[in-house]
């Protein structure tokens, strides 16, 4: 097995292009953060900018407090009105600032919460208009679960970059004040932390690099931890003793982050160890050249306090500029599968003069010399199929596993367009309708339908989810599937919620949820019914009820059923025997049994189980 992450890229060296392209996607962040709350985000920066201002005033007016003292010590006057506004200012000046602090913590939250909300909404926006074909490529499924995670996550980035704003002008407004007093202050103290800036930088791209490198590491971490403690694989793992194999992989991935974690930390700390002694030198350089000077009689008491405290605060927000812009761009690696996801776009849409599928639909569906190959795959699924499916016809679909029965449907419902050939309906290409309103006339139950951790009456009303409050015909199209049973005997009736997520929640069998999730079908007022295997985990006499009801129910409309049992297949009008792509055989059942071909085998070989 192949361990994803090991792959030759240094983590040395300039930076290549995936690491350059994933520090763009700070960009888009920006963009989404905006559009989440432009009023947040100014109330937010503005706040921040006069927060990262207030440690400079502070030292400003720090020294009109110790000149105004050294003057009044001089004089042998007393506290001066001024001496004590200047403290009044200070103080304010301290309560503002923590003021601020607090009202930056509360923005943040807001910002977050808005940033959360807009993402998770765009993401479902952006995941509702993609094609089904998408959705069937394990590595957009795997993309889009981590761009759901991330939507959330990221928030720490967001407000990094803030962070970094702010630091960055307290530096600034710092300088600035050294640059008053002397031009050689800042000089001495830039040309001190300029090693240890250029091996902050070199480190932290180093940094950058390997967790660069780790990320497909840490993403199978991720899986393996889902995994070794999710509901659904809980029972494989239990029987199969899965566990202790997992804990193995999940043990030597992380111990290989942790070694080159390790490394590359007691490199850094070697290294930037011995160049903070620059940085320190330059420090106390600075500041001895300010009390010299102060000794000197240019610099008065209160100038020197100035200085030494803007000195050593920008000295510790310039570091902290370091290690907070190296976090950003540690953040901007895992922003990439979001961003991914919503540069996915849908393929399958109406045109712009898209035609309203006919009601009623008079001379029904035509597949004509059909060909389809899967996108990715070269052998075709279909080839040449031609059918024919008309108003009032119940129509069966057979064949062995992955013969293409349910690709049949898909493409009946265009989640797919054919390769080659053509699908008409009523004789016009379906590609010529408008494509939701196709769906809209179809009721479709698919083999994997879904299980919503909703009350029983909203998993019916999902199949006509308008109609989620009309309680009647939720009860009708419960009747017409058999769900009645099962709900009758839930506690909670209708209103039970189903499913082990939520509390109170009822978990079903196989049999019960199928019977729950037919009844979305017979919710619509579709004129084409398919169910793909609708009766696969019910039991016999279950399967013959609700049998007996789809031949009422289907009276008038067409139907499409997939099914392995030949008791439920030969109810149909018409059977269509799938094999290799192909349609090879066509009839009721009394003829395909008579025709002795591969209907009349498989009829047998089941038939012959039950003698
Ligand atoms: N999204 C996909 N991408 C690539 N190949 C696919 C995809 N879906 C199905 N296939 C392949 O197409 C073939 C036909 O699949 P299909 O699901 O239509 O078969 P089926 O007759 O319904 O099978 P079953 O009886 O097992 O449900 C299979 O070989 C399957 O592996």
């Amino acid at each position: 097995m192949t361990t994803p992450g090991t792959t030759a890229e240094s983590s040395k060296g300039p930076m290549p292009q995936g690491r350059v392209a994933s520090l763009k996607n700070i960009l888009p962040v920006l963009r989404m953060v905006w559009e989440s709350g432009p009023g947040t985000v100014v109330a937010n920066l503005v706040l921040r900018a006069i927060a990262a201002l207030v440690p400079v005033a502070v030292l400003v007016v720090a020294r009109w407090i110790v000149d105004d003292v050294v003057s009044t010590v001089a004089a042998h006057q007393g506290m001066s009105n001024r001496l004590w506004g200047l403290l009044a200012l200070e103080l304010s000046l301290a309560a503002v600032g923590g003021i601020l602090g607090r009202a930056i913590m509360y923005f943040n939250v807001l910002l977050s919460e808005r940033y959360t909300r807009h993402v998770s909404l765009q993401l479902m926006e952006h995941a509702s208009r993609l094609d089904l074909a998408t959705y069937e490529d394990p590595t957009f499924h795997d993309r889009m679960e981590r761009a759901r995670v991330q939507a959330t996550d990221r928030i720490v980035m967001v407000e990094a970059i803030a962070r970094f704003l702010q630091q960055t002008l307290t530096t600034v407004s710092l300088c600035v004040g050294i640059l008053v007093f002397s031009p050689w202050l800042l000089v001495i103290i830039i040309v001190c932390l300029v090693p240890t800036a250029l091996a902050e930088g070199q480190f932290g791209a180093q940094f950058y690099a390997l967790r660069f490198r780790h990320t497909p590491m840490r993403r199978e971490l991720d899986y393996l931890r889902q995994l070794g403690a999710s509901r659904e694989s809980a029972k494989e793992l239990k029987i199969f003793g899965l566990s202790s194999y997992l804990m193995e992989r999940y043990s030597r991935l992380s111990g290989k982050i942790l070694d080159d974690m390790v490394a590359h930390f007691g490199r850094t700390f070697r290294s930037l160890s011995l160049l903070s002694i620059i940085g320190t030198l330059g420090y106390y350089g600075a500041y001895a050249l300010a009390v010299y000077k102060a000794a000197r009689g240019e610099l008065t008491v209160g100038e020197l306090t100035f200085l030494a405290g803007a000195i050593a605060n920008a000295n510790r927000t310039l570091q902290e500029m370091f290690s907070t812009a190296v976090g950003i761009a540690d953040q901007s690696l895992y922003i990439h599968d979001m961003l991914a996801f919503f540069a996915v776009q849908p393929t399958l849409r109406s045109g712009p003069r898209a035609l309203k599928v006919p009601r009623p639909i008079r001379q029904g569906f035509e597949f004509r010399d059909v060909t389809f190959t899967y996108p990715g795959r070269t052998e075709p699924v279909l080839q040449k199929a031609s059918f024919l499916l008309n108003p009032g016809q119940r129509i069966a679909l057979i064949g062995e596993n992955g013969q293409g029965k349910t690709t049949i449907v898909k493409l009946l419902m265009r989640l797919y367009d054919p390769t080659e050939g053509q699908i008409l309906l009523d004789g016009v290409d379906l590609r010529e309708y408008d494509i939701e309103d196709l769906w809209h006339e179809v009721g479709v139950i698919f083999q994997d339908f879904a299980r919503y951790e909703m009350t029983a009456a909203q998993n019916i009303a999902v199949g006509r989810i308008e109609r989620r409050d009309n309680q009647v015909l939720i009860e009708e199209a419960s009747h017409k599937s058999l769900a009645n049973t099962v709900i009758d005997r839930l506690p909670g009736k209708y209103e039970q919620m189903l499913g082990r997520r939520f509390d109170g929640g009822v978990d079903l069998s196989g049999g019960e949820w199928q019977k729950i999730a037919l009844a979305r079908a017979y919710m619509r007022d579709a004129q084409l019914l398919i169910l793909d295997e609708p009766t696969a985990a019910l039991d016999a006499r279950a399967e013959l009820d609700v049998f007996n009801r789809f031949g009422e129910l289907a009276s008038g409309r067409m139907a499409v059923l997939i099914s392995h049992r030949f008791s439920t297949v030969r109810m149909a009008d018409r059977i269509l025997v799938l094999k290799g792509g192909k349609i090879i055989e066509e009839g009721h059942h009394e003829q395909l049994v008579a025709l002795g071909g591969s209907y009349a085998t498989m009829y047998e070989l089941q038939a012959s189980r039950y003698r």
